[in-house]
Parts: C-alpha cells; sequence; structure tokens
C-alpha cells in the first residue's frame, strides 16, 4: 500500500468523549457559558484531535509549498513567473509576509520546493522535493499525471510528519505560486458545480478589466480535461497544482496524526476540498483561519462547513492568515489553562 492510501486509513473521528469532557469545563468556567464564542468551540475542537481535554501547543510551523504552474503561459497572472522562485528564497531569510506574522507568533517557517520552475538548489533553508519544473498547461490537457499528484500529497504527508518528529504539534498551510488561484478556482468550479465567474477573482492583484479572459481560461481547462468532481485526486491532476497537492497532504498527513492544521486562504481552501475529497473526514482536523477576499474562498469555506475566525481583508496567501490565528488557537488553550472554573473559584 502507498503511503497516501495507508494515511488516509490511519484517519478517525475526533475523539467525542473528550469533547464532552473539554465542553463540560468550558460551559463552568468563570463567565456566561458560551460568551467566549468560537474561542471555546475551538478549545473543543482541539481536545476532540489531540484526545486531551487540556490541549497543549508545543511548537509551531507553517509549511510553504512553493511551485509553478503551466498555464501562467495563457497570461492569467499579473506578476511574472519568477517571482516563484525569488519569492522562495526569501522565506528562509525571514524576510516575506508570513515570516513577519511567524515572528510574532514565534513559529518556524518550512519552505518546500515542490514543484518551482526554476532551481532554488542553493538556496540554504529549501526543502528539495521537486516533482517537476512547474504543472504542465491545463488547458491543453492534464496540469499532471495522476501519479505525479498522488506524489505531491506525499510529499506533503511526507514532511509534516518529519516535522512532527520534530516537536511541532501545531501546523499552518501555506503556499507560494505565482498563477495558482487560477488553479484554486479551477478546483473551486469542478467541486462546488459552478462556474468560473462564481469563484475567479484579482489573486496577486490581476487587472479587473481582464477578468474575462482568466474565466475563459479557466472554463476552457474544466472543459479539455472533464475532471471527476468526486475524485479528489482527478482533481488535482488534471486542473490543481503541485503546491495545492502539497499542502491537501499536510492536512491529511496531521488529521492521520492527530495533530491540529490551520488552513489560510484560498489556495489552501482549495488544498482543503481535494483533502476532503480522498477523506471527509480531515475536515475535522482543519482550523479555518480567516476569510480571504478572494470570492471563491468564501464559497469553498461555505461548502466545507468552515467558519473563518478572521476577517481582515487579507488576500496574500503564503500561510499568513492561519499564521495570525496561531494566535487564537493559543489563546484557547490559554483559556481553558488558566481560568478557574466555578467550583475553583469557590462560587
Ligand atoms: C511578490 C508576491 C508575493 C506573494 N506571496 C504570495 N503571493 C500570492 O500570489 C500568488 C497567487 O496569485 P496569482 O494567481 O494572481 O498569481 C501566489 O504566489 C500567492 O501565494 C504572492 C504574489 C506576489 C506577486
Ligand atoms: O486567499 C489567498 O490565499 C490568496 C489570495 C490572492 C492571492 N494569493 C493568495
Amino acid at each position: 500500500m502507498g503511503l497516501l492510501k495507508e494515511t488516509t486509513a490511519k484517519i478517525n473521528d475526533l475523539d467525542h468523549q473528550v469533547m464532552k469532557q473539554a465542553e463540560e469545563r468550558v460551559n463552568h468556567l468563570i463567565k456566561p457559558v458560551g460568551s467566549l464564542g468560537k474561542i471555546e468551540k475551538l478549545l473543543i475542537q482541539l481536545a476532540g484531535i489531540t484526545r486531551n481535554p487540556f490541549p497543549e501547543i508545543h511548537n509551531k510551523a507553517v509549511i510553504v509549498m512553493a511551485a509553478d504552474h503551466g498555464v501562467y503561459k495563457e497570461g492569467i497572472a499579473s506578476n511574472p513567473q519568477e517571482i516563484t522562485a525569488i519569492q522562495t528564497k526569501f522565506f528562509p531569510q525571514g524576510a516575506t509576509g508570513v515570516c513577519a506574522f511567524a515572528k510574532q507568533t514565534n513559529s518556524k517557517v518550512v519552505t518546500v520546493d515542490i514543484g518551482i520552475d526554476g532551481d532554488v538548489s542553493t538556496t540554504p533553508g529549501v526543502i528539495h522535493r521537486k516533482i517537476k519544473y512547474g504543472t504542465d498547461n491545463m488547458v491543453n490537457g492534464p496540469a499532471m499525471t495522476r501519479e505525479e499528484a498522488i506524489r505531491s500529497i506525499e510529499v506533503g504527508i511526507e514532511v509534516a510528519m518529519e516535522q512532527m518528529n520534530q516537536g511541532v504539534n501545531l501546523f499552518a498551510t501555506g503556499e507560494m505560486g505565482i498563477g495558482n488561484t487560477t488553479a484554486s478556482s479551477a478546483i473551486t468550479s469542478v467541486v462546488l458545480g459552478l462556474d468560473p465567474k462564481e469563484t475567479t477573482w484579482l489573486g496577486a492583484n490581476y487587472p479587473e478589466e481582464k477578468m474575462a479572459h482568466k474565466i475563459n481560461v479557466i472554463r476552457k481547462a474544466i472543459q479539455v480535461n472533464q475532471p471527476d468532481p468526486k475524485d479528489g485526486i482527478d482533481i488535482l491532476s488534471k486542473v490543481g497544482g503541485l503546491e495545492i497537492g502539497g499542502m491537501a497532504g499536510i492536512m491529511i498527513g496531521c488529521a492521520a496524526n492527530r495533530c491540529p492544521v490551520v488552513m489560510d486562504g484560498y489556495i489552501s481552501a482549495a488544498s482543503a476540498l481535494i483533502a476532503s475529497l480522498i477523506e471527509p473526514k480531515v475536515k475535522d482536523y482543519i482550523i479555518p483561519s480567516h476569510l480571504s477576499v478572494e470570492i471563491g474562498a468564501i464559497k469553498a469555506l461555505e461548502y466545507l462547513g468552515l467558519k473563518p475566525m478572521l476577517d481582515l481583508d487579507l488576500r496574500l496567501g503564503e500561510g499568513s492568515g492561519a499564521v495570525l490565528a496561531f494566535n487564537l488557537v493559543e489563546a484557547a488553550v490559554m483559556m481553558n489553562k488558566e481560568m478557574f472554573t466555578f467550583e475553583e473559584a469557590g462560587f
């Protein structure tokens, strides 16, 4: 059995008994029942994931999966493709948006070349797991083979497990890949059964007056490839991306090892759609972070039944919003640990 099948088979339900125990305590803390809203729900989810009524966060990491997209050639992005490689070199230097928030939250940034169309192999701090030099152009046929798609998910599982072995027990999904909002819109359109007009927006400042072109490219890619809307690997291979597969793998690897994983914006949501088609229980292990400005993100989150905690008009990616939400995950842990119950307070 391959790593993906093996890992997926290990994914179980949340521990509802421990969740009840955690809920009981949360309801007895010295505050009106329910008054800490989503922070309370978060603590109960953490308890169910970790099987611990007093969940603890030891080490936090955001995994940034970097890759390029063959569909770039269709003119669907406003930035040069080389930015993927250039920007990837800045993650280990601590110089990108997500790095700033990672410093603020005392978390590690792990950068992975899973499919950059360029060479970053001499850059210290980048983990080399390149599957190929960018995907193929999805308007002409599949972005990658089914085997490559499975491999991309397995790279995510492997990287997550390596980090768990080093003591990380809270993850965030991040990415860098010029053109990846196009792949994300294609995935969201296929899974939700929507026309790309309903899922496509600015990405990294694509001009509004050219939006009809981006939408048409996505329509064409779906029409040419006819992905099976029920088969996550088929969708990933035909209209997805290597970094999107990598992030789906992080989610699957976390779920299999009962580890919480915080999801970032639109591209992460596309990964969650793929991961949850492969194994629906993965959703229970995902902590949504923020509501991306991208119109497709709102719909993907609704479809997944995940309610974001933050609404900050973010549209960067890299895992930036997920790392910001690390603060909220730690707040939930602290609420549970620090607050008295009515009994403890001697009421
Ligand atoms: C300098 C720079 C840094 C970024 N960091 C994240 N993205 C974000 O923008 C890209 C997706 O948008 P699109 O589909 O329009 O290309 C991804 O790399 C995403 O992570 C960036 C984009 C740029 C230009
Ligand atoms: O929501 C995101 O993650 C996003 C949106 C635009 C560009 N890059 C990322």
